[in-house]
């Protein structure tokens, strides 16, 4: 089934929607949706039960609690298989044949073979593995098309080397399921590949929890979805652990998390907690934009020493001394006692926050000494007079001082990330004392009340780690809380109380005869018993932690990720269990990195495997043949993904005048929907158009979505190429190439992301002559 030149075309093996083939997997499907329906109805059941229950000791909620979210979770899991609960079928030599599907089923006796093989599964391997080279036993691999619970069709493989086709070919396998995935319309979401994944892929997907792993390939090679079918196989295969631990999957931005969103629940998994760079420091969403330039100055390990810098500066001391008023007497703060003070809590290599307290008992004890000269002095001129005991309680006087606390606290401050970043971002002369050169202040500094930008959130996170949590601030903070809910539950039981004598008309019989609330529970036994239980998921609790260590995580994009990135993704990874997905040919920001050892190196020395995708399911040749020039010109080194397939459309280029642009945009947007129909149109433009042309393009397609984030299930999609990252339409329509490269210094990256985001067509409008890596559209 392998067409000329290499790639594939759809022929043979594909039977009729009638005959008694069709009519036994009819049946079959039926009797596995029968049974999902059981499971489901048994789930309801019993969830129903649960609601219903109530009371019970606090051991007992608990266990209910988690009975309950356990069906809660069976029954989105059934639900979610409903599409394509089973897509294939393996027939054996020697064994029966096996029905491969979105989860595992079993007759409700279980003692027989499963009804359905979970694709996660060892024996579900052979189905995306087996090649009539090597068949492991397998002698007909079947795909199952279906609408909902009816069969619509069946594609057969029979594997032995006589049936093979001779090309010699066979890292292809279901090429018609395969071929009629790749040609369907987008719809603006990502589907998953459960029934069509590549042996190259399986690879990956399978591979083992422990370690770091990089998958480098090309455009269109199937990284992310890879990424995220590995993700589901993990939770599969590791269910315990990472259940406990979560999987976090980082990606580019907001716009892609959406355009991925459905795969992972169509794969009946919904334990991973799917985020942005901007999202990673707990209660910040970090989204405004900045110059690319700052962004990767902010990503640079040089920010370390600034933050570092930062934080000491906050550490003063007064130019000569401070007085302040203790017990009735002055009391003289000396600048050499603070620094003496500063020193000592500096070399203990504590965080800020932590070495607080040895800042605070080393002057205070240098305080003492003070008074000791002042008031024990022996007027004979012998040894001072105050006892060890005298000095001690002398300690506990100058400790127990607002005033001289509030003097000592004001030379160490207690600091929040946010509070020391916002301070150094906003102002000159502490950028310049934190070591910043005048080039470096001019990009980082900026308004008081702009936003968080996405770089910025590695830097809290530094600081976060350069602050720590001062413990016995952490105590205070909870006995607080504790303090507040023993209030308010006085408050509940006050109420429970003074509410009884509306419901008895005799006071003096019912204060004799019935226990009260406050008889048998007081307002702290009350709150213990009201705790709010932990029901989230380790991916929901995850996300408001800092200090969350994950037990694995997927980096996407991840040749974007700076330095310092890096290090935040690294802590809360401190197994190292990592699956980064990317490459380094389409690095756009300027912290981002077009090397996998420098990204490993620091953090696992030659400890992380590299695998290579080599064959591109998106683009068709006609494009790629386009984006090979590109990839030339960035490193001629570089070798471009295979195309699988060709579309049989020509790519185009049309050179228009500058001041008819718009227009000429708009004839062409119309043009192409037309031509792709129910598919999507990506629109891909300069930075400095986007806002003009956007504008323009809504206004005579009103349905079309534009914008910082804008709507990728519209037919019509006009955006950046930065923010296309990761995504794709049936058509692409690259708006003025030059400025694309000229806007960046990364620029030939950025048109060749752009070019190969096209499944079907591509089409370039110039106002310039086109630049030299496009001459073959000419
Ligand atoms: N085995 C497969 N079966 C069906 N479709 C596939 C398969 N592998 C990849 N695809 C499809 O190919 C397209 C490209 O996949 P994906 O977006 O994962 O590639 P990528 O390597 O991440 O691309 P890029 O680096 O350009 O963002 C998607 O539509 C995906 O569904």
């Amino acid at each position: 089934m392998v067409a000329s030149g290499g790639m594939i075309a759809r022929k043979g093996a594909t039977l009729s929607s009638s005959g008694p083939e069709i009519e036994y997997e009819q049946a079959y499907l039926t009797t596995l949706y029968q049974r999902l329906d059981q499971l489901r109805e048994q789930a309801d059941t019993r969830l129903r039960a649960i609601l219903l229950e109530a009371g019970g000791t606090p051991q007992g909620r608990t266990q209910r609690e988690a009975t309950r979210s356990h069906y809660a979770e069976q029954l989105a899991q059934f639900n979610s298989v409903e599409n394509g609960l089973c897509f294939g079928r393996l027939d054996f030599s020697a064994q029966n044949p096996r029905y491969i599907g979105r989860i595992g089923l079993f007759a409700a006796d279980r003692d027989r073979d499963p009804l359905l093989v979970d694709w996660r599964a060892a024996a579900a391997r052979p189905f995306y593995l087996a090649t009539a080279v090597s068949p492991d036993g397998v002698t007909r691999r079947r795909h199952l098309r279906t609408r909902g619970r009816v069969l619509t069709g069946i594609d057969d493989e029979i594997l032995d080397i006589e049936a093979g086709d001779g090309t010699g070919r066979e890292d292809v396998t279901g090429e018609a399921a395969l071929l009629s995935a790749l040609t369907a319309n987008r719809t603006g979401r990502m589907r998953d590949i459960v029934e069509t994944i590549q042996a190259e892929q399986d690879e990956v997907i399978r591979s083992g929890l422990p370690g770091a792993l990089v998958v480098q390939g090309g455009p269109g090679t199937g990284k992310t979805a890879v990424a995220l079918h590995r993700a589901a196989y993990l939770l599969y295969t590791y269910r315990e652990q990472l259940t406990r631990s979560g999987v976090l999957i980082l990606g580019p931005n907001t716009t892609f998390l959406r355009y991925i969103s459905q795969v992972l629940p169509s794969l009946a998994e919904t334990g991973v907690l799917l985020a942005t760079l901007g999202d990673m420091f707990p209660g910040v969403r970090a989204r405004a934009v900045e110059p690319p330039a700052a962004a990767a100055l902010k990503g640079s390990p040089h920010m370390l020493d600034v933050l570092e810098n930062a934080v000491a500066d906050r550490q003063t001391v007064p130019d000569q001394f401070v007085e302040v008023d203790h017990d009735g007497y002055p009391v003289r703060i000396e600048r050499a006692v603070l620094e003496d003070a500063r020193a000592v809590a500096r070399r203990s290599g504590r965080p800020h926050n932590v070495a607080r307290q040895l800042f605070v008992t080393e002057a205070i004890h240098q305080l003492s000494l003070q008074i000791a000269e002042r008031i024990g002095a022996d007027p004979l001129g012998g040894d001072n007079l105050l006892s060890e005991a005298d000095l001690a309680e002398t300690r506990r006087e100058l400790r127990e001082d607002v005033d001289v606390q509030q003097a000592l606290f004001d030379f160490w401050p207690v600091l929040t990330p946010r509070q020391v970043l916002r301070d150094l971002l906003t102002d000159d002369d502490r950028l310049e004392s934190a070591g910043c050169t005048p080039a470096e202040r001019a990009l980082l500094l900026r308004d008081r009340d702009a936003g968080w930008t996405p770089a910025d959130v590695p830097l809290l996170d530094e600081l976060a780690e350069l602050l720590g949590i001062d413990d016995t601030l952490k105590v205070r903070e909870q006995q607080r809380q504790r303090r507040a809910a023993i209030e308010y539950a006085e408050g509940v039981l006050e109420i429970v109380e003074g509410s009884r004598s509306l419901d008895f008309e005799d006071e003096s019989a019912e204060k004799d005869e019935i226990l009260s609330a406050l008889d048998v529970v007081d307002a702290s036994a009350f709150v213990e018993r009201h705790e709010v239980l932990d029901t989230r998921t380790a991916a929901e609790r995850a996300a408001t932690d800092r200090t969350w260590a994950f037990g694995h995580v997927i980096v996407d994009e991840a040749q974007e990720l700076s330095p310092m990135a890096w290090r935040l993704l690294m802590r809360r990874c401190p197994s190292r269990s990592i699956t980064a997905v990317g490459d380094v040919a389409q690095t756009s920001e300027l912290a981002g990195s077009t090397s996998w050892e420098q990204i490993f190196e620091p953090y696992v020395a030659q400890r992380w495997r590299l695998v290579e995708l080599s064959v591109n399911y998106r683009t068709p040749a006609e494009v790629m043949a386009v984006a090979a020039d590109i990839l030339a010109a960035i490193d001629p080194a570089l070798r471009p993904p295979r195309s699988v397939r060709s579309a049989g459309v020509t790519p185009w280029a049309r050179r228009v005048p500058a001041a008819t642009l718009a227009e000429e945009l708009i004839a062409d947007v119309r043009k192409e929907a037309a031509l792709i129909e129910e598919g999507r149109l990506g629109v891909l433009v300069p930075e400095r158009l986007e806002a003009s042309l956007g504008a323009e393009l809504v206004a005579a397609i009103p349905g079309a979505a534009v914008g910082e984030q804008p709507d990728l299930l519209n037919h019509v999609v006009l955006m950046t190429v930065r923010q296309a990252k990761g995504l794709e339409f049936d058509s692409v329509l690259v708006v003025a190439p030059d400025e694309i490269v000229a806007e960046s210094p990364r620029g030939l990256s950025d048109l060749y992301v752009a070019v190969t985001r096209a499944t079907r067509h591509l089409g370039v409008l110039h106002t310039d002559d086109l630049p030299g890596v496009l001459s073959s559209l000419a």
